[in-house]
């Protein structure tokens, strides 16, 4: 027997004023799964993750959490969620384990647990800095330790890597696999599509209030059956021979770069190869953004 969903959202809907931010969603998280709601500012992404947590009321539509409604507020279901705090929320003048002891004796959890998430989220060696003297990732990481403190079972998180340089968003990518990787369930809202194609089991993408598409991002941007761009430096090939090779669908030139469209890249590729002609080759295949594109005719702008 499947076991039942750690969340069920049910034809959700919610406007403020005229605007419909919310326009009918519906969706289901398994439990242990990462799912990433997507889409770009505005697309209703915040709104429907504060409906799933309970934090707000629909005007309509149904949602299930671990079970129960989270709407009116559900106490019995507070110590089993976790929701990421923003970073303007944290007690004034704490260092970064005073934070967490703080949160952590909110739910009578102990100070083994504090030192357990400080490892998890690397801020073992910042524990006495004042969170005022944190970087934004290391913000972000402590916000997320916040959120798992009482060891929840399933979190949510907003935009968690929103405003990070690459290197911080990728050390907190480390951090979230290792969170699902302890069996939580993770809910969360990215602008980044590259991001979610990397972390998320499955996706939801939404623009104006409604769900697009949902799937694994792997069916997702296999189902677009677009296809792969090869591209070399100009010169390297005359676009004539380009257009000969096996596998070629169409070639294109700019000032600096010759592009092979293909839906068959391997005899593409051996036969660059036998031309000697593989040096400074990239491939680049569909993407979620290439997803976007097709679902919404305009080109993805976070
Ligand atoms: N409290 C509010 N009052 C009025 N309009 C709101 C309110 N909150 C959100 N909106 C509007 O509802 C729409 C959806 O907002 P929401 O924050 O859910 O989107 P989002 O996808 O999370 O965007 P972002 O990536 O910018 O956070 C937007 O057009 C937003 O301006």
């Amino acid at each position: 027997m499947t076991p039942p969903p750690a969340l069920s959202v049910s034809d959700i809907r919610m406007s403020y004023g005229d605007l419909r931010a919310v326009d009918g969603v519906s969706f289901e998280v398994a439990e242990g799964e990462f799912f990433g709601i997507l889409g770009p500012n505005g697309a209703g992404k915040t709104t429907t993750l504060e409906i799933a947590e309970g934090l707000r009321e629909p005007d309509s539509g149904t949602v299930r959490l671990l079970g129960e409604p989270p709407w009116p507020r559900n106490v019995a279901l507070l110590p089993r969620i976790g929701v990421q705090l923003q970073a303007s929320a944290f007690f004034e003048k704490l260092s970064t384990r005073e934070q967490l002891e703080t949160f952590a004796s909110l739910y009578g959890v102990g100070p083994a647990r504090v030192d357990e998430m400080l490892e998890l989220v690397g801020l073992t060696g910042k524990a006495s800095t004042p969170e005022a003297k944190l970087s934004g990732g290391q913000r972000q990481r402590l916000s997320i330790a916040c959120a798992l403190v009482h060891d929840p079972d399933i979190v949510f998180l907003d935009e968690p890597t929103a405003a990070l340089d690459p290197q911080a968003r990728r050390n907190l990518w480390d951090v979230l696999r290792e969170v699902q990787a302890r069996g939580k369930t993770i809910v969360y809202t990215t602008h980044y599509l590259d991001e979610a194609e990397v972390l998320c089991d499955r996706v939801a993408i939404m623009d104006h209030g409604r769900i697009l598409a949902m799937d694994t991002p792997a069916r997702l941007v296999r189902d677009l059956d677009a296809a792969a761009r090869v591209s070399l430096d100009r010169g390297s090939l005359p676009a004539e021979r380009a257009r000969g090779l096996p596998g070629a669908d169409a070639v294109t030139e700019d000032d600096t770069t010759l592009t092979i469209s293909t839906r068959n890249p391997a005899p593409l590729l051996s036969a660059l190869a036998e031309l000697g002609t593989l040096e400074g080759l990239q491939v680049r295949t569909a993407t979620l953004e290439d997803v976007f594109l097709d679902l919404t005719g305009r080109e993805y702008r976070a």
